[in-house]
């Protein structure tokens, strides 16, 4: 939130952008969080943004990228003078995790991140057998992760499950969630 308060955001209203996988759950959340209604999506191709308020007041954009491995090449495009990352992991598609931590450490290298808090949300927690921030057998990356970045590299080295990805940097935040459920945080504007 400091960074969302030195950019300027009496000026113009903050920017979180929304980036994962396909599949993770990001336009869910975006309409949830715009109409309180569960509703049916499909597949972005390009983005969808809506102007959100949270209870204590603060407007925001928040852009919702579609995140088709054919997309991903567009994402630097939206992450210039960003507010805040919003990251979304499906966590229960544990076969699909390196890739998404691949895809997150890639958006991390972006000249514009440096400094920008990210929040990751470990989505559809609602559904049985899905991982917890703290799942006991994570899976290896899938190469090593490199440091470029000073802010995060640390994280992504240490890139062996979902609580160690919050627990090792400063500028991440872990937050479990169901879009399903709306997670009280979330709808709180809590990031
Ligand atoms: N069980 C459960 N399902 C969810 C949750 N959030 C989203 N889904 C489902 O996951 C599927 C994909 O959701 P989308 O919101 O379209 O995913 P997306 O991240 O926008 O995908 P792209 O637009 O392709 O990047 C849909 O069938 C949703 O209903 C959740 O919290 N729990
Ligand atoms: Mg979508």
């Amino acid at each position: 939130m400091g960074k969302l308060i030195s950019k300027g955001w009496r000026k113009r209203d903050a920017r979180v952008i929304m980036l994962g996988l396909d599949f993770a759950g990001k336009s869910t959340l975006l309409y949830k969080l715009k109409s309180g209604q569960a509703v049916e999506t499909c597949p972005t191709v390009g983005f969808n943004v809506e102007s959100l308020r949270t209870p204590c007041g603060i407007s925001f954009t928040l852009w919702d990228v579609g995140g088709q491995d054919s997309l991903r090449a567009s994402w630097p495009n939206y992450l210039e003078d960003i507010n805040t990352l919003i990251f979304v992991l499906d966590s229960t598609d544990a076969a699909r995790l390196a890739e998404a931590m691949a895809a997150l450490e890639e958006a991390l290298r972006h000249p514009g991140m440096a400094g920008t808090p990210v929040l990751l949300l470990a989505n559809k927690q609602d559904v049985p057998g899905a991982l917890a921030p703290a799942h006991s057998s994570p899976p290896k990356p899938t190469r090593r992760i490199s440091q470029q970045n000073s802010h995060h590299g640390a994280v992504l080295a240490t890139c062996l499950g979902l609580s160690s990805l919050a627990a090792a940097c400063p500028t991440v935040t872990m937050l479990r969630s169901s879009t399903a459920l709306v997670c009280p945080e979330v709808q709180q504007g809590c990031f």
